[in-house]
Formats: structure tokens, C-alpha cells, sequence
């Protein structure tokens, strides 16, 4: 007689426990039971501490390793080169390596930044990239050598993150509007936002099905009508005045060159769905459907 078949649960490690991303992730976690979930950061994790990651990795003996952290300050990037590659290059190849080595899966995350945004079709994967900042390249030489270190990586690409908690532009419009009257957003800059539980939902749904044939890059944001920071922006106060908040009588439409910035950003930074759907086999909300259940969500709080 054969013993019952007991499945045992993937164990994922997530690196970059106060993140928006792995937040999301720890949220989700308790919704599925085939995931047993480690998360940890700093100081228990330091990407720019190669002994400390091997050692971790030795430790928690994950099948799979999720990065969800990064160097992440776009403009404080173009003055600190060094500790932005750090963290976004070298770190990672050094977690791509310690996973190799242990035989665990990797899944990365990466960025709509890595592209120039002189596109005008969704960017595809293979897209050209060619980024305007520091940030960008970073994250660029990120995914390279995560993917020499090791082939099977998952890279995802994404854009606009928004999670429940931690700061992002969806927070910092619902600040703003708190104290002004009137808003000045970019136009010209176009794209689509994510939101970091339906981008957690996404990489748990991946996880199981992980089975070393489908390391490359893949783009995941919500799904939707193209936007810019200013229809976002009009979006999110749309929303949040349903729920009583203040909002600014004028949000008015800018372009880029008035409001300058250290680092440049892409003009257009849309991502192509469909390469993740159909290798995943995962379905991806609307993004104004994803904003309202942020706001719901916050509600409930
Ligand atoms: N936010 C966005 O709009 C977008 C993000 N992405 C990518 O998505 C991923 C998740 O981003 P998000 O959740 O928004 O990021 P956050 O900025 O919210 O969080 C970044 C996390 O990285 C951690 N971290 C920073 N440096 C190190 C280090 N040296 N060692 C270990 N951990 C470190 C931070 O920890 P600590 O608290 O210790 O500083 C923090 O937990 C990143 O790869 C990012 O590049 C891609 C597109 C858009
Ligand atoms: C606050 C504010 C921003 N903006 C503009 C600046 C910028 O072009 C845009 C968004 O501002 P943020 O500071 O949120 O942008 P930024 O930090 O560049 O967001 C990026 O973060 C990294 C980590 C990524 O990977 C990207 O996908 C992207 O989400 O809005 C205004 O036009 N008016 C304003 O009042
Ligand atoms: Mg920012």
C-alpha cells in the first residue's frame, strides 16, 4: 500500500521586509498554503554584505528567493552611483549566485526604467533598453547578471508601484492634497501604475509553477487605458473624494520641462502583459479597478 501523498509546501525566502512589494507579499501569504513564507531585511539581510547574504541563504535553505528590495530613490541615485549599483547590481548577483549555489529558484524585480521611453507600442521583454538615469542602469546590470549568474532567474519588470503601506505617488497626492490648493503633475510621461498586492498575487501565483525552464524577463503592471502621472493623479482624487478626503480644486496638467528633476524619466515606460500571462497563465487586473480596491482596502483599516 503506497502512504498518502503529502505535498510539501514551497518555503520562499522574500528579501526587503519594510517594502511596499514585500509587505504585499507578507500580506498575501496567509491565502495560500502551499507557501511557507520567510521575510527578512536589513539588518538581518544586507544586499551590500556578500557573507551575510551566502550565510542567510545557508540558513533558510529556500526553494525560492524573492528580491523585493532595492535601491529605489530615483533622484538620490544620480548623486550616489556607488551604493545604488550596490544594492541593485552587485547585490544582486550575489543573491543570483548564493541561490545557484543552494539550488534555489530566483525571482527578481526590476523596472520600466531601464527603458529610454522613445517607444510608442507597449514595450515587449526584448525590447531595447537604453535608461536615462542612474537608477535605471542600475537596475539594468541587475537583471544582466542575475541572468549569468543564474539562467533560470524570473526577471520582472514593472512600473508605478503602489502598496498599502510606504511611500509612493499615490501617498504623496493623498498628502499633498491635505494642505494645497492646487497641484502641478506631468502629462508627458506616460504609462501604466501596479499595484504591489496585485504584483504580490502575481509572483505567488508563479512561485509553484517555477520549474527552471522559464528564467528571462517578463514586464507585469495592472492593465488599463495608458495613462500619465496626471490622469493618475486625477484618478486617485477622483477616488479618494468618494471617501471624504480633501482635494485640490486645480490639478493641472504640465509638462516635464517644468518640472525638472535630477534624474530624467521615460516618457513612455508602457509594458507589454503578454508574455507573463500566457507563460504564467495569469489573469491581471484593470488599474482603476486596483485603485479602488486600495482606497476600500484603506477604509477598512
Ligand atoms: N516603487 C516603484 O514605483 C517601483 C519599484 N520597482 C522595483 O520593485 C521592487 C520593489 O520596490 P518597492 O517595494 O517599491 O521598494 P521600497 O522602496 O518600498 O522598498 C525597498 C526595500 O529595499 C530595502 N533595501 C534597500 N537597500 C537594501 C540593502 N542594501 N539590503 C537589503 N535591503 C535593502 C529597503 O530596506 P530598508 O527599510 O532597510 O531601507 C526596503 O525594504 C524593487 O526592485 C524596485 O526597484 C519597479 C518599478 C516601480
Ligand atoms: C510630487 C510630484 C511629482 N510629479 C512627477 C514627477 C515624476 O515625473 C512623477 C512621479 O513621481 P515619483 O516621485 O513618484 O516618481 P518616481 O520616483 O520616478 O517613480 C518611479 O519609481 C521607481 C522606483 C520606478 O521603478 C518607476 O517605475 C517609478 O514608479 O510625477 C509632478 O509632476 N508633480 C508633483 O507634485
Ligand atoms: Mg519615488
Amino acid at each position: 500500500m503506497s502512504e498518502p501523498q503529502v505535498k510539501k509546501a514551497t518555503k520562499v525566502l522574500v528579501v526587503g521586509q519594510t517594502g511596499q512589494l514585500a509587505k504585499a507579499l507578507a500580506d498575501a501569504v496567509p491565502l495560500r498554503e502551499s507557501i511557507e513564507m520567510t521575510v527578512l531585511g536589513r539588518p538581518d539581510i544586507d544586499l551590500t554584505n556578500p557573507g551575510l547574504v551566502r550565510e542567510v541563504l545557508k540558513r533558510v535553505r529556500p526553494d525560492v528567493v524573492v528580491n523585493a528590495s532595492a535601491y529605489t530613490a530615483v533622484d538620490k541615485a544620480e548623486t550616489d552611483h556607488e551604493l545604488a549599483y550596490q544594492v541593485n547590481a552587485q547585490g544582486v548577483e550575489v543573491l543570483a549566485k548564493a541561490c545557484a549555489d543552494g539550488g534555489a529558484q530566483f525571482i527578481h524585480v526590476s523596472t520600466d526604467y531601464v527603458f529610454d521611453g522613445s517607444g510608442t507600442e507597449p514595450y515587449k521583454p526584448e525590447d531595447m533598453v537604453s535608461p536615462l538615469g542612474a537608477y535605471g542602469a542600475s537596475k539594468l546590470k541587475g537583471e544582466e547578471l542575475a541572468l549569468a549568474a543564474l539562467a533560470s532567474s524570473v526577471i520582472i519588470r514593472t512600473s508605478w508601484v503602489y502598496g498599502d503601506e510606504g511611500s509612493n505617488f499615490v501617498s504623496t497626492m493623498l498628502r499633498l492634497a491635505e494642505s494645497r490648493d492646487e497641484l502641478g503633475i506631468v502629462a508627458d510621461q506616460l504609462g501604466r501604475p501596479t499595484y504591489a498586492s496585485d504584483l504580490a498575487g502575481a509572483i505567488l501565483d508563479i512561485v509553484p509553477a517555477l520549474d527552471g525552464s522559464q528564467g528571462g524577463v517578463y514586464h507585469y503592471s495592472n492593465e488599463g487605458e495608458v495613462t500619465s502621472w496626471h490622469g493618475f493623479a486625477e484618478a486617485i482624487f477622483r477616488t479618494s473624494e468618494e471617501y471624504g478626503a480633501r482635494v485640490p480644486d486645480t490639478v493641472r496638467a504640465i509638462t516635464t520641462a517644468e518640472y525638472p528633476t535630477p534624474a530624467k524619466r521615460p516618457a513612455w515606460s508602457v509594458l507589454d502583459l503578454e508574455k507573463i500571462k500566457n507563460v504564467f497563465s495569469i489573469s491581471i487586473p484593470d488599474w482603476n479597478d486596483s485603485l479602488a480596491t486600495y482606497f476600500k482596502k484603506k477604509e477598512t483599516k
